[in-house]
């Protein structure tokens, strides 16, 4: 914010709104006094002090002049002998001015030096120069371009370094493919480049992560608790999927292949990230944006809308990424850009964020390991507004659905996405943007309806649409006697197991014919939730026969729509996959331990389910020898 003055002299409060200010230095270096800029359909408020002030909330509203600039005003054009010099003088202004960081200077002076007369052999050396400023200020689309154009001669002074600089823009580009070869033909042409090989190697090593999905994921955990922000340099692996048209919900995200339940969909590195630091209490600044369509926003996602809208600004070749995005009703501007600048709308952008963000903790295992009896976040846009949070582009192509077939698992900004079914060739990829539960219908189809404009017709929902007030009621009453019982085998004293075994049975019975249509299509998520917690204390406290036990188990499973074959003895193999609620990893490692007594030729077996689980919720399974005992 700063005071400004027009030509009459009238005098107003400026506010600019997602400048960039961690390249360039502080806020302060952005508005100096004595600059002149031109502000384009300028918005006039009234500001919280009760004054009235001009508002820019998109970046190419605002245009910095130069001092030499012929747009400003005569009475306020002040001679300057910094106004002339030759193509040598600016560049070793611009020199001078890289050296202590003032980047922004430092492109002014390089791009005047090139308005200036000069050979060629000069202008391509401040072409050059300019890049590598381009390079700090992570505008890779111009430092690509000057590279190029400053390559293509013959006459290019360095070609060296042109390379060099190429590779860095195409590395920040993730074209990673492309910055192979630059590199390659580097360590070819330059062999005494000490610094291409492990440039080379941090590239290829990106390449056969975005080709063949092979992350090292222990590694990704050590980065992640080491870094702030938890940035990983890390590629993006989008091998089994694309997005495609799904019908009524617009996009969608689809399989190209079959998949296996627990198999990796996609890996997708952040395009935005904004991270608060819990534990350490810091984290980005804190930001208050004030958005008239969308009320007030607070903290990671206001940073998170800065992020982006610098990131798209000073890379407009990514801005179809993100402009692709669901944004609603919302009408965007169908200017691409305005004075040589890109036109990054910033309403637009506010709007994509709000539909399309996903809240997320620093990993989704340290945040279990944290909070064990959390289920998975609600997607996107949390509410909880302190919290960090991201944009994936490909993974908010994926629709909502109740009976989701897929889970997303965290690692710093990396999104593991991996299929919780076994999945055919072009099914629809879904998962939960509110999580089901036996009792949330009516609130989880209010807060659809209410953030993303939908009602869902999986069909849970349209189960839960016919059920009467009397059979829910039925259903809950069952459901509470069937935690009564699991409870009392808990106290229950030797040999009165088999009785209340049986009892659950009958009682899990009565539940199951509360449903009309089978678990596999509808989920039985009351039955379920009565059993799981009790069951799992019930085992701890080690009170049933081992057979009653597996009983027990398998029909929670069933609940959730399992096709189990096998179980009780001699083998066990799961023909499908049920819904992957909270609570599944630990039954499948109870049920092994269970096993041990029961079946011990099934230990090994439910402990691969159990593996596969785990892949499912943590997006890995590297980590499941050490952790994966802390279940029970
Ligand atoms: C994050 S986007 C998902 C991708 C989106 N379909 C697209 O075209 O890019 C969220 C939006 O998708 C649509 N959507 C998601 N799940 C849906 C569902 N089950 N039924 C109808 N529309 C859905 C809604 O318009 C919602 O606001």
């Amino acid at each position: 914010m700063a005071i400004v003055e027009d030509e009459k002299g009238d005098v107003l409060m400026v506010q600019l709104y997602h400048q960039e200010n961690d390249a360039v230095g502080q806020a302060e270096d952005i508005l100096v006094e004595g600059m002149v800029l031109i502000l384009k359909e300028p918005y006039l408020k009234l500001m919280s002090d009760g004054n009235y002030g001009l508002r820019v909330d998109h970046l190419s509203d605002v245009v910095f002049l130069s001092a030499n600039d012929e747009r400003i005003p005569t009475s306020w054009q002040r001679e300057s002998p910094a106004l002339s010099g030759t193509a040598l003088t600016w560049k070793a202004k611009g020199n001078e001015h890289f050296k202590t960081s003032a980047y922004r200077s430092a492109v002014e002076c390089y791009t005047r030096a090139l308005d200036c007369p000069s050979t060629l052999e000069e202008g391509q050396v401040i072409r050059l120069n300019r890049s590598l400023v381009f390079l700090r200020l992570q505008q890779y689309d111009a430092a690509l371009s000057d590279i190029e154009s400053a390559t293509v001669a013959e006459t290019a002074k360095s070609p060296e370094k042109a390379l060099f600089r190429k590779a860095e823009a195409l590395y920040g580009l993730e074209r990673y493919r492309e910055c192979c070869e630059a590199l390659k033909k580097l360590r070819l042409e330059y062999p005494d480049n000490t610094a291409a090989k492990p440039r080379l190697t941090r590239a290829i090593g990106r390449l056969a992560e975005h080709t063949t999905g092979k992350y090292q994921f222990k590694q990704l955990h050590s980065e992640a608790a080491e870094l702030r922000p938890p940035h990983l340099d890390h590629a993006t692996y989008m091998g089994q999927v694309s997005i495609r048209p799904a019908g009524s919900r617009g996009r969608g995200l689809f399989t190209t292949k079959g998949v296996k339940a627990g198999d990796l969909l996609f890996c997708e590195k952040a395009f935005s990230h904004a991270f608060i630091d819990k534990e350490q209490g810091r984290g980005v600044d804190m930001t208050l944006l004030i958005d008239s369509e969308n009320g007030g926003t607070m903290g990671a996602q206001s940073d998170l809308s800065d992020m982006t809208i610098r990131k798209l600004y000073r890379n407009p070749s990514l801005m179809s990424t993100i402009t692709d995005l669901h944004h609603g009703s919302y009408q965007p501007v169908d200017t691409i850009q305005v004075d040589g600048k890109p036109v990054v709308d910033t309403f637009l952008m506010r709007r994509i964020i709000a539909l399309n963000a996903f809240g997320c903790p620093l990993s989704t295992l340290a945040s279990h390991q944290q909070h064990p009896n959390r289920t998975q976040t609600t997607n996107p846009a949390e509410k909880e507004t302190f919290h960090s949070c991201g944009l994936w582009p490909t993974a908010s192509a994926i629709n909502h659905s109740c009976t989701s077939n897929a889970r997303r698992a965290f690692i710093g900004d990396m999104m593991i996405a991996r299929a919780t079914r076994d999945l055919a060739p072009d099914t629809e990829i879904t998962w939960w943007y509110q999580v089901p539960t036996a009792d949330g219908h009516a609130q989880r189809k209010t807060a659809l309806l209410r953030h993303w404009g939908f009602a869902c017709d999986c069909a849970l929902c349209e189960d839960e649409e016919r059920t009467s007030a009397a059979v829910r009621a039925r259903r809950k009453g069952l459901a509470a006697r069937l935690e009564r019982c699991l409870v009392a085998l808990g106290r229950g004293r030797k040999g009165e197991e088999a009785a209340v075994v049986a009892e659950i049975e009958t009682v899990a019975e009565a539940m199951a014919a509360t449903y009309d249509r089978p678990s596999r299509e509808v989920p039985r998520l009351a039955i379920w939730e009565a059993m799981q917690k009790p069951l799992m204390a019930v085992v701890e406290m080690k009170q049933v026969q081992p057979a009653g036990w597996v009983k027990l188990f398998l029909s929670a499973f069933a609940a959730l729509g399992y096709v189990i074959e096998g179980g009780m003895s001699g083998m066990i193999v799961v023909r499908e996959w049920g819904l992957m609620v909270g609570g599944v990893v630990a039954a499948w490692m109870s049920l092994r331990d269970v096993y041990r007594l029961a079946a011990p030729e099934l230990v090994m077996p439910a402990e691969g389910y159990a593996k596969t689980a785990y892949r499912m919720v943590f997006g890995e399974d590297e980590t499941f020898e050490p952790y994966g005992e802390c279940w029970l």
